[in-house]
């Protein structure tokens, strides 16, 4: 049984050499820590702070985080008599009780005709994978720089979680999912929706893109256009987590001018000879398979699947945020490709390139809005518990005036991408491309734009925390750096918002009349 200390016995001990401190009902001995204490030692020797309870001034300075990490634990000696613990380690997937924390459907007392005791479920289960398999590797490979551990990607196999990822479909059939806690045919966008939100819960963008965000892109044109062979045999290898893919579309010549690709395709005997370069291509230091489009000799599009091999060569790109992603370079000097590797229509391959658009769009908005959500929750515990001239932060007009406009923003990006999601339940494939383009393109400009402004308002909320790697704002910070990447990948905010207004231009009844 822990120690107990009388207030008295702690206030013996406040010198240099024999100091202990209060935090949180437990009793430090910081005799030895002090010289080494990144805040310093004088802070530590302060009369309010040495041989007394330090919770207020404690919380002021440093994350909840700091006192779970063991080196700190081993300092506890005892607690304080009288005094009871109150900042409890949330469980591994538990819920936020901080209000706007989780969206509605998760808040206490609140309704949604949406999800289904089967979402639950799902989403009870894979924030525990997040908390407790995602979220050490992510922040340990987001320091280092390192791909995502293989280990991880083998855990995501047994749960068969890369093949939800790809929403649902034929492609679910027969696998157990989760370990079997909600079944192939139930599966639906919510389900996938749900993923999404629930990875931004990581706060390390580039790791996210880095467990598969090449093959979300990447293996659906194999999966859709792919002759049976070869998307059997890569849809196993990548479900499993042994392979990866990576989407190649753009190059230095060509962003989001598809039609100004250079990498060029020659038809020789039983295949291509692929000779070109791609920019910014998400994994592509580590993935196994890349679906790239080139040109061909009649100047047409041709989509191959082209696997790691002699002549292709993939060199990282130095981007704002982490090298965990793999975002890469990739050079293809005379690389032979089997006519078999060929995705869809030879001079067809506009039509494979844009068939998952609307998806990967969808998909970006779920990450998007949750990471926007979290934002909010940091910024609503920081103006909590700092105090600024005695009082605490929110009781500045000015600070609670930013925080209604992200409530505002992130609920109502939230309520639309719901919105769709339900469309997008009921519609085939053809209807979607139909109906939703316009409106997930505007959802995705809405989400990506909206979340630029509550990253500018939490760092002012912050202060120079809010620019700073490290300590209070250190989720902050990577935001308002990484926020960008949402809003340029998958075409970037200004194209988006042209394509969804001429998508309803398309549409006006010619009868219109004011
Ligand atoms: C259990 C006792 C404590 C431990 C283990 C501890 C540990 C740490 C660690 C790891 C950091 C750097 C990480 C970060 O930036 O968040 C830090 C920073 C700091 N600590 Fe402590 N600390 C303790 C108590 C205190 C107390 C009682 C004070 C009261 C004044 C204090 C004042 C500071 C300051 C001023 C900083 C720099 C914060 C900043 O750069 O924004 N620490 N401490």
């Amino acid at each position: 049984m822990s120690k107990v200390f009388t207030r008295e016995e702690v206030a013996q001990h406040k010198k240099e050499g024999d100091l202990w401190i209060v935090v949180d009902s437990n009793v430090y001995n910081l005799s030895k820590f002090a010289a080494m204490h990144p805040g310093g030692l004088s802070v530590l020797l302060d009369e309010d702070v040495a041989g007394k309870d330090a919770t207020e001034t404690f919380f002021g300075l440093h994350r909840t985080e700091v006192l779970s990490k063991p080196q700190f634990k081993r300092l506890i000696i005892g607690t304080l008599e009288g005094a009871q613990q109150q900042f409890l380690e949330p469980a591994p997937g538990s819920l936020s009780q901080v209000p706007y924390a989780e969206p509605t459907w998760l808040s206490k007392g609140y309704y949604s005709p949406y999800y289904k005791p089967h979402h639950r479920v799902l989403q009870t289960e894979f924030r525990k994978f997040v908390d407790e398999v995602l979220i050490p590797d992510g922040r340990a490979r987001e320091e280092d720089g390192k791909r995502p551990s293989p280990s991880v990607f083998l855990e995501m196999g047994r749960l068969n979680i890369m093949a939800m990822r790809l929403g649902p479909g034929p492609h679910l059939k027969g696998l157990e999912l989760m370990g079997g806690i909600i079944k192939p045919e139930e599966f639906d966008y919510f389900h996938e929706l749900i993923m999404g939100q629930e990875s931004a819960r990581l706060h390390a963008r580039g790791y996210l893109d880095g467990i598969g965000g090449g093959t979300f892109i990447g293996l659906p044109p194999i999966m859709n256009f792919g002759k049976p062979a070869l998307r059997e045999k890569i849809m196993k290898e990548v479900f499993e987590g042994k392979k990866l893919c990576a989407l190649g579309i753009t190059e230095a010549f060509a962003g989001s001018d598809v039609a100004g690709l250079r990498c060029f395709a020659k038809r020789v005997e039983n295949g291509w000879i692929v000779t070109g370069t791609k920019k910014w291509i998400t994994n592509a230091t580590f993935a196994d398979y890349f679906t790239i489009g080139c040109r061909t000799e009649q100047g047409g599009l041709v989509v191959l699947c082209v696997e790691r091999g002699p002549g292709v060569e993939t060199k990282p790109i130095k981007t704002s945020y982490s090298t965990a992603a793999g975002t890469g370079y990739i050079t293809f000097e005379d690389v032979f490709v089997p006519y078999e590797n060929t995705l869809g229509t030879e001079n067809k391959g506009l039509q494979v390139i844009l068939s998952n658009f609307n998806h990967e769009r969808w998909g970006m908005c779920t990450v998007s809005i949750g990471a926007q959500r979290i934002v909010v929750e940091e910024c609503l515990k920081w103006v909590n518990q700092r105090k600024v001239f005695g009082k605490p932060l929110h009781s500045q007009a000015v600070i609670r005036n930013k925080l209604a406009a992200m409530i505002s923003r992130v609920e109502s990006a939230q309520s639309w991408l719901e919105n769709i999601t339900f469309q997008m339940n009921h519609m085939k494939y053809g209807q979607q491309a139909e109906l939703l383009a316009g409106p997930i393109a505007l959802l995705k400009q809405y989400a990506t734009s909206t979340a630029q402004e509550t990253a500018r308002d939490a760092v002012q909320i912050f202060g120079g925390r809010g620019i700073t790697k490290t300590g209070m704002g250190r989720f902050i910070e990577h935001y308002h750096r990484t926020v960008p990447f949402d809003a340029v990948l998958g075409g970037a905010e200004d194209v988006l918002g042209d394509l969804g207004v001429r998508q309803a231009l398309k549409k006006m009844p010619k009868d219109a009349r004011l």
